[in-house]
């Protein structure tokens, strides 16, 4: 089966290749794994030539391909787009592998896919022994126990019109989440470390966002689901119907974050944390929603609401970071947040198949307008929309996994 190696020299604090070097090429001579091509990227849009040109240069038959990679989140993105692109011109497809399994090695900042598939006990994130579980289970051939990945179609439209079309495999984003990815990689070379997303967070927490969002079940889901802390569960959305019509939420928004295949965004970060404690029985995505104007002491969005609501949105990431706790902090009727809180939740926990991102025309609130797919930032145009759909993982032609 062939078996392609794959690292990114500026992915993280910089220690792919060592990594591999010292542990990944040991443990694979070890157990007489053959490796076809190393290749370390050379920019941003390398990985998938790399990864195409394997492909087309292969023998016809095999329709499997493993793929080593010692990256971060954001590479993967970029060889999944490249594929995607490349397979919608449908006189290559027949070149390329049907099944093309990877096996995780996180050397990048958040690894947010390696941390979701494993999770981190008492171990250290650095720690070799923890990020060498997705090759161990390659070399074991837990091929049975390979995980698919669903995708995430974005597009980005204006006036009906598809502008550009983005997959995603971790995370979709507007507000606060899309604004620390943009500001945090000016930050990357003197902060390797996830402390980076902090500071970042710190310089936009006061912003609030002003769009409109319609949420739908898409094919895969019969109604909306929304979590309810009061039962501990997801029940249909009241303002669902099984016909499956849109739900419109209103803004302001502080935080918008949509993820699929992740619980986590870091080893501790898990902002869709019910995506493991209550796992989603269609294809579908979690997202996370904060609209500030749900908390009863505040009527209406000026720079004094912005400022005090700041605190409690920096508690309910911090929440996040506390195995999730986020997802059952509600209100009281004086606007303090607590578990133990009986008004409106500080959260909408909703899971769907599509939603749509309408930032409101002329808004002071630029960065409305912010997307994060993956952390590649785009913009979305003014009068224009996103419009974010999960895909099947049998849906289209190739098979994505991961070796778990
Ligand atoms: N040689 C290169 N020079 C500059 N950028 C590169 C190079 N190779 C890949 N890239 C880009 O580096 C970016 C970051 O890579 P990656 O996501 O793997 O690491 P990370 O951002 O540190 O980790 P994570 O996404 O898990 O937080 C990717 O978007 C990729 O396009």
């Amino acid at each position: 089966m062939p078996l392609f190696v794959l690292y990114n020299p500026v992915s993280g604090d910089g220690t792919a290749e060592r990594f591999l070097r010292d542990h990944v090429v040991p443990i694979l001579s070890q157990n007489g794994k053959i490796v076809d091509q190393v290749h370390a990227t050379q920019s941003a849009t390398h990985a998938g030539q790399l990864l195409i040109n394997f492909l087309e240069s292969r023998s016809l038959g095999d329709d499997e391909i493993t793929v080593i990679l010692c990256s971060g989140d954001g590479t993967l993105h970029d060889i999944v787009n490249a594929l995607q692109s490349t397979t919608s011109d449908q006189s290559t497809v027949d070149l390329l592998t049907t099944h093309l399994n990877f096996v995780l090695v996180p050397c990048g900042t958040a690894n947010a896919l390696y941390a979701s598939l494993f999770p981190l006990k008492d171990s250290d994130p650095s720690d070799a022994v923890y990020k060498l579980q997705s090759l161990h289970a390659y070399i074991n051939k837990r091929l049975s126990g390979a995980t698919p990945l669903v995708l995430a179609r974005t597009t980005n439209m204006m006036a009906q019109k598809a502008l550009s079309v983005t997959i995603a495999l971790v995370v979709v984003s507007t507000s606060l989440h899309a604004a620390i990815l943009r500001d945090s990689e000016i930050l990357r070379n003197t902060m390797p470390g996830v402390e980076r997303f902090k500071v970042a967070a710190r310089n936009n927490v006061t912003t609030w966002y002003k769009s409109n969002v319609n949420l739908a079940p898409g094919t895969s889901m019969s109604t909306v689901q929304l979590y309810d802390p009061k039962v501990k569960a997801f029940i249909t959305h009241p303002d669902s119907t099984t016909n499956g019509s849109k739900i419109t939420l209103k803004g302001p928004f502080s935080y918008f974050l949509s993820t699929i295949n992740v619980d986590r965004l870091e080893p501790k970060f898990q902002i869709t944390s019910l995506a493991k404690v209550l796992p989603p029985t269609e294809i579908s995505c979690d997202v996370v929603i904060v609209r500030p104007l749900r908390d009863p002491s505040m009527d209406k969005d000026n720079h004094d609401s912005r400022r005090l609501f700041s605190p409690k949105m920096w508690s309910i990431l911090e929440s996040a970071y506390q195995e999730g706790r986020h997802v059952d902090l509600r209100y009281d009727s004086k606007g303090e947040i607590s578990i133990d809180g009986d008004g409106p939740t500080v959260v909408e926990y909703i899971r769907c198949g599509t939603w749509e991102w309408i930032p409101e025309i002329g808004s002071a609130d630029l960065d409305a307008d912010v997307l994060c797919s993956d952390g590649a930032i785009s913009h979305i145009k003014s009068g224009g929309k996103v419009v974010f759909s999960v895909v099947n993982p049998d849906e289209g032609p190739i098979l994505y996994t991961v070796s778990t």
